[in-house]
């Protein structure tokens, strides 16, 4: 064991109602909105097949041209009610908006930059609005921030000179200027999404960003911070170097999901984007265009293993939301509307996986989700339950299944038969568990 100073600063499993609201939340809507949003992916007429928000890298544009994107943000169509309600639709429990990117561009009048939305012709604030609306639609609201910051002259990635640390250290003081200014102008914030934290120089600064998370969590008790805000004074990130997760949940799970249980042991977040690689708008997705369905399969796992799905939304530069994703609302929509009882406030359901799909549960409840994504040829859908739990009755909501019957074929071990089934999205079946084996003719011995 190593000795940690700068590791955690709260407890791994939080139990205060902020904490068990963003369990209980489960879904929510990531949002990538910037100056990146108005060359969407093309610069000087070239296509960039990279993620449309590091454009300014990959077409390596100096940064006083790429700050000239400022002059013409003009997002007259940006509707945040519009927003919110579309969100509402698809089922979405909480936002995290980008207020800041690498490019360093900040979507609120801040007094730490000239490099903000007020020297843009649109000039006023855009998270007062987004903030109100989407907390007016019953939204919790977490603000994306990233500490990498391209515009900001004291930036440095590395700290190898006495010039480095103190153009640091004023970097730093402005990361915690900016930070406490976004609390304090936006106080029913929910929490901080931190990102560009894996540079040297931040994971030279694990004091520093423990005393963040500290007077963040002092200016606003009860705040969520996630796991990427962390380096511990040894520059082991997400985690200390004794294995303790800092923030309140982990989120190294960018675009890509957990696989088996060890993911229990703390709060975690997996955060998706609808093409393979595309968090800020880009004019052209290239190649795979995730569907509903894989998306809902997505939110479902997560759920299953105790975590929460963050799907990302680019919209474009007037602040208009693309036709893919319009079509997301409406899909993911209609079917959280049918079974979003089986994702919000559920987590691991303590059953063995089977591959016809997830178990889900809201925790203490007798009462099981089997959320079924693949169908067995044979129909038949296995439960293998321990050994002091019995099924004591099942149904299905809503209209695919013709009849479902229940046959015992080993201890604790059944399978569920379909019959008829008609259904393009994945559907819900409930079980409910009971500790005794009440024989009420449920069960049918195997017909051998
Ligand atoms: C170096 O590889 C990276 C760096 C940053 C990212 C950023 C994306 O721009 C987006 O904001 C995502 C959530 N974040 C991890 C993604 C991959």
């Amino acid at each position: 064991k190593k000795e940690v100073q700068y590791g955690p600063v709260s407890p791994e499993k939080r139990t205060d109602p902020a904490m068990e609201k963003w369990r209980d939340n489960r879904f929510g809507q990531f949002i990538h909105w910037g100056l990146y949003a108005i060359p969407a992916g093309y610069w000087k007429g070239k296509y960039y097949k990279g993620a449309a928000e590091w454009l300014k890298s990959w077409a390596k544009v100096p940064m006083n041209e790429w700050a000239k994107l400022a002059e013409e943000f003009n997002p007259e169509q940006y509707d945040p009610e519009e927003w919110a309600s579309m969100a509402k639709q698809m089922g979405a429990r909480y936002v995290v908006l980008t207020t800041k990117h690498h490019e360093g561009f900040c979507l609120w009048p801040s007094q730490y930059t000239d490099f903000d939305i007020s020297n843009t012709p649109y000039q006023k604030d855009l998270l007062k609005p987004f903030v109100e609306a989407y907390n007016k639609a019953g939204i919790d609201v977490y603000f994306y921030y990233s500490v990498l910051d391209w515009y900001h002259p004291d930036w440095r990635y590395a700290l190898k000179s006495e010039e480095d640390k103190q153009a640091f250290e004023r970097f730093k003081t402005f990361t915690k200027n900016q930070l406490s200014e976004l609390i304090e102008r936006y106080p029913s914030v929910k929490g901080f999404w931190f990102d560009g934290t894996w540079d040297a120089s931040w994971k030279a600064s694990g004091q520093f960003s423990y005393e963040l998370e500290k007077h963040m969590k002092q200016l606003k008790p009860g705040l969520i911070i996630n796991s990427r805000m962390r380096a511990d004074e040894w520059g082991s990130r997400h985690f200390d170097s004794n294995g303790q997760m800092m923030g309140d949940y982990a989120s190294g799970w960018e675009r890509k999901l957990p696989t088996d249980t060890s993911v229990l042991h703390n709060d975690w977040e997996a955060c998706m984007t609808v093409p393979e690689n595309q968090w800020g708008y880009h004019k052209n997705w290239e190649g795979h265009v995730k569907t509903p369905t894989e998306l809902i399969e997505m939110m479902v796992r997560c759920t299953a293993l105790s975590g929460n799905f963050l799907l990302n939304f680019g919209p474009k530069e007037d602040g208009s939301i693309r036709e893919e994703e319009q079509l997301l609302v409406k899909e993911i929509g209609n079917w959280m509307e049918q079974y979003g009882n089986a994702i919000y406030n559920c987590a691991y359901a303590g059953l063995e996986k089977q591959d016809w799909g997830y178990f889900t549960r809201e925790p203490g409840s007798k009462t099981v989700n089997m959320v079924v994504c693949n169908i067995p040829v044979n129909k038949a859908l296995r439960i293998q339950l321990p050994k002091n739990l019995f099924i004591q009755h099942y149904e299905y909501m809503g209209k695919p299944l013709s009849k479902l019957t229940l046959e015992e074929i080993g201890k604790n071990e059944y399978f569920i038969h379909l019959g008829k089934v008609k259904t393009k999205q994945p559907f819900v079946i409930n079980i409910q568990l009971t500790s005794e084996k009440t024989d009420n003719g449920l069960y049918q011995k195997a017909k051998t």
